[in-house]
């Protein structure tokens, strides 16, 4: 069963209070950044610019030791720009992320071309590889870094028009490019991925591929095909890597997720019967998968994983779609075994 709702509410991690109208007139200013230029250049003027270095975002360490963006006015970039002997040329190629909730444009920028310390010692922050970053921040700043590497990247790779072969021009925003070649307009694109915690009503299915860390088990996940529903794609993953037939989904949630490139995961849970729970792994995609009990979860869900602890069960961390299916899981299994 589909719960849309549900879906928009919690992607959207929408606060009761918010006032509705200024979330509204905040998407409609994104909206007209993305397709008036000189609108877009003047935001800029007053935007916050998050700064990357080949794709790793700038973060600064706070005085409780936490982790966050390091956010820079367009003064600010300009400052250091100069401080370092450039011109303020490479502002030209700042990309709009979106609004703050006090509706300052935000913009990324990559200053790959410039010297790494240098950058960071002028901005007092580090550049850190968003695979650190990722999981250094508040889970409500990740997305932001991640989305702002990922426009970065796209850009960095969609330089040349696939049918032509000319260069490609952006708008201002950097929502679009454009081939006059051949009149092709590119937008950035993220692979679908589906992603499902399997259950038999009991317990739940993880499995692990080799290049996880030690421990780590996690959600079944696989690239959606070309002309597959979230369905299909979930029932074909299922079937290839555990030889499992779905009996019914029910959609969770949803996550851009950055590694290794975009990725637009679809969360869902799914039930097979609690007949036919043999597993039969397909071992060159997965190297192990196994059903755990919820106290099994729930004891791994308390665990925080240290370099060098012994291979028990490790859940994938909470940023992580995967996370989250699983909590909602345990959640169940325990309203269910309270009402039973
Ligand atoms: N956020 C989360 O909670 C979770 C995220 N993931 C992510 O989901 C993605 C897919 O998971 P797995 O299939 O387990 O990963 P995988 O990396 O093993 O991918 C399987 C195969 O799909 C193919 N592939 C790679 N990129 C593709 C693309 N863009 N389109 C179509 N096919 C492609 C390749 O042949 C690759 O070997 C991975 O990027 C993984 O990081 C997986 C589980 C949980």
């Amino acid at each position: 069963m589909l719960r849309p709702l549900r879906l928009l509410l919690s992607g959207l991690q929408t606060q009761p209070s918010r006032c509705c109208s200024s979330f509204v007139s905040r998407m409609r200013y994104v909206n007209r950044l993305k397709e008036d230029d000189e609108a877009c250049t003047a935001a800029l003027k007053d935007g916050s610019i998050f700064l990357f270095h080949r794709l790793s975002p700038l973060l600064r360490c706070t005085d409780v030791g936490t982790f966050s963006p390091a956010t820079l006015t367009c003064s600010d970039v300009q400052s250091v720009l100069q401080r370092l002997g450039s011109d303020g040329s490479p502002l030209k190629e700042a990309v709009l992320i979106g609004c703050s909730e006090q509706n300052q444009a935000q913009f990324c920028l990559d200053v790959g071309e410039l010297d790494q310390a240098a950058v960071e010692e002028a901005s007092q922050g580090t550049f850190i590889d968003l695979r650190k970053a990722f999981f250094l921040l508040p889970a409500a700043e990740a997305p932001l870094v991640s989305k702002g590497q990922a426009l970065l990247r796209w850009h960095q790779s969609t330089r040349f028009c696939g049918a032509s072969g000319q260069p490609t021009q952006r708008n201002r925003a950097g929502s679009q490019r454009f081939c006059s070649s051949s009149s092709t307009v590119y937008y950035p694109k993220m692979s679908a991925v589906a992603v499902a915690l399997v259950s038999d009503g009991k317990r739940c299915l993880l499995g692990r591929q080799p290049s996880f860390p030690r421990g780590l088990y996690s959600a079944l996940a696989g690239f959606c095909d070309m002309g597959e529903t979230l369905e299909e794609a979930l029932c074909r993953e299922v079937a290839e890597e555990v030889g499992l037939e779905i009996q019914s989904i029910s959609y969770s949630s949803s996550q851009h997720w950055p590694f290794p490139h975009s990725s637009f995961m679809l969360g869902c849970h799914a039930l097979v019967s609690p007949a036919h729970t043999q597993l039969c792994v397909d071992r060159s995609e997965l190297e192990d998968a196994r059903w755990f009990t919820v106290d099994e979860i729930t004891r791994a869900l308390q665990v925080k994983p240290r370099r060098g602890d012994p291979p028990i069960l490790w859940l994938p961390p909470k940023h992580a779609l995967a996370n989250r299916l699983i909590r909602e899981w345990v959640e169940q299994q325990w309203q269910s075994e309270g009402g039973a």
